[in-house]
């Protein structure tokens, strides 16, 4: 059986849940890292109030002892802090005459899941579509993906998530390696490199922000260390680089997604965008450059691999744009709910943990064992496998 996830939980509900089944026994599973990661995904500039009410913390309840995994599947639940303010609204039916019928969402923001949520499940109370289609989920899969993280970090495997744009404002080119990627954007608002392309991106956030809009940008992910091999071209779904296109494309409010130069490959030549092979006795085979960003063949080639996602503006408007009211069918504008203005920096972090995921399930896929003892005799074997051939 390989990886496998799955999460529960509402936004203003008690808990977040998710269960992780696959992960071999005998791995460290460092608690702080874990915290560490949830904490960076409730940073980033452009947030609401309700990252101030919430300290993400994950608790392990099932599949680890002795701070190491056992091989049962591993329960993780996060509580939600602000559960405790929306206790009656999630618990009381919002009849009509009551206090509780105030708070019922029935003008469905557009850009959101409300309305089709309400006509594909039959729900009268939008709530009861954007508490699950919330974001806040993205917590869970933080803490999923931190776990995959730790057992790709185990195997010298790290990756990097950095935000390139925020609305017109672009971050300038380099080519940094990612543990100074990881360092400078670590100590940035807007999860950059350098600091005068953050106070630029934080002077627009405040300005669309007064201006009662939002706004989305690019947001890019690099994983270094790889072996060559992990995914396969022989089966459409054993296609890594397919597999991480739909988990970026899974992150709430995610509108495409590139790998390597991704789009700009369709206005250029194939003498320019295909990375030439060398060959050096101590490194084995590498390529020239890596404008394919890490794939030939749905596989890895070891280089680097990039990724990118593009996220739009967040639905929620401070300043409405127009609906209807799905009681009256009148025309009006959309509710409007607490809401972030703008939440890239947030959604770099999530994106590296949807891709550390798909990652480690491939890499499981490959080098697959119950316990990391086995995973490691596999590994070594493999590479040893390769620089012979
Ligand atoms: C980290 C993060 C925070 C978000 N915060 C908000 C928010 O405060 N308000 C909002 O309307 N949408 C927010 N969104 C986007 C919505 O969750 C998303 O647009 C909605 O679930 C509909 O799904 P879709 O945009 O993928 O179609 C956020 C997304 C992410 C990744
Ligand atoms: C709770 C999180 O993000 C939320 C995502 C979200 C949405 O509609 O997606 C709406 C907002 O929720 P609330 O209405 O409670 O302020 C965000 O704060 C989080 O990231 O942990």
């Amino acid at each position: 059986m390989s990886l496998r996830y799955l999460t529960a939980g509402e936004t203003h509900g008690p808990q977040l849940t998710a269960i992780v089944e696959g992960m071999p026994s005998n791995m460290v599973l460092d608690f702080e890292q874990l915290n560490f990661q949830l904490q960076r995904r409730q940073k980033g500039y452009g947030r609401g109030r309700r990252m101030q009410i919430e300290q993400d913390t994950a608790s392990i309840v099932g599949g680890v002892r002795h701070g190491r995994t056992t091989g049962a599947p591993i329960a993780i639940v996060v509580e939600n802090n602000d559960w405790k303010h929306w206790t009656k609204i999630m618990n009381v039916e919002p009849i009509e005459g009551t206090d509780e019928e105030k708070r019922r969402v029935h003008r469905p923001r557009p850009g959101h899941a409300d309305l089709n949520g309400g006509l594909k499940y039959q729900l009268k109370d939008l709530r009861n579509v954007l508490e699950r289609s919330s974001a806040r989920e993205t917590a869970a899969r933080v803490a999923v993906g931190a776990v995959a993280r730790q057992l790709l970090e185990a195997f010298g495997i790290k990756i990097a998530g950095q935000v390139i744009r925020i609305g017109e404002i672009e971050a300038p080119p380099h080519q940094l390696a990612v543990d100074e990627i990881i360092q400078l954007t670590e100590a940035s608002s807007v999860r950059v490199v350098d600091e005068e392309t953050e106070k630029k991106m934080e002077a627009y956030i405040d300005q669309i922000k007064g201006e009662g809009d939002s706004i989305g940008g690019i947001v890019e992910c690099i994983v270094e260390g790889l072996p060559v091999g992990l995914g396969s071209y022989v089966q459409y779904d054993r296609k890594l680089d397919g597999r991480i296109a739909q988990a970026v494309m899974s992150i709430n409010a995610f509108k495409g997604v590139e790998i390597g130069i991704g789009f700009e490959a369709g206005q250029l030549r194939g003498s320019q965008v295909h990375d030439e092979i060398v060959y050096d006795a101590d490194q084995g085979f590498s390529r020239a450059s890596n404008r394919l960003g890490g794939f030939e063949g749905g596989m890895t080639n070891g280089m680097p691999i990039v990724v990118r996602g593009v996220m739009k503006p967040i639905p929620t408007l401070y300043k409405p744009l127009r609906s209807v009211d799905i009681d009256t069918k009148e025309a009006f504008t959309a509710q409007v709910e607490r809401s972030d203005a703008c939440a890239v920096p947030a959604a770099s972090v999530v994106m590296e943990h949807v891709v550390a995921w798909e990652v480690a399930k491939a890499f499981l896929e490959k080098f697959g064992g119950d316990s990391m003892e086995e995973i490691r005799a596999n590994y070594e074997n493999y590479l040893e496998q390769v620089s012979r051939y």
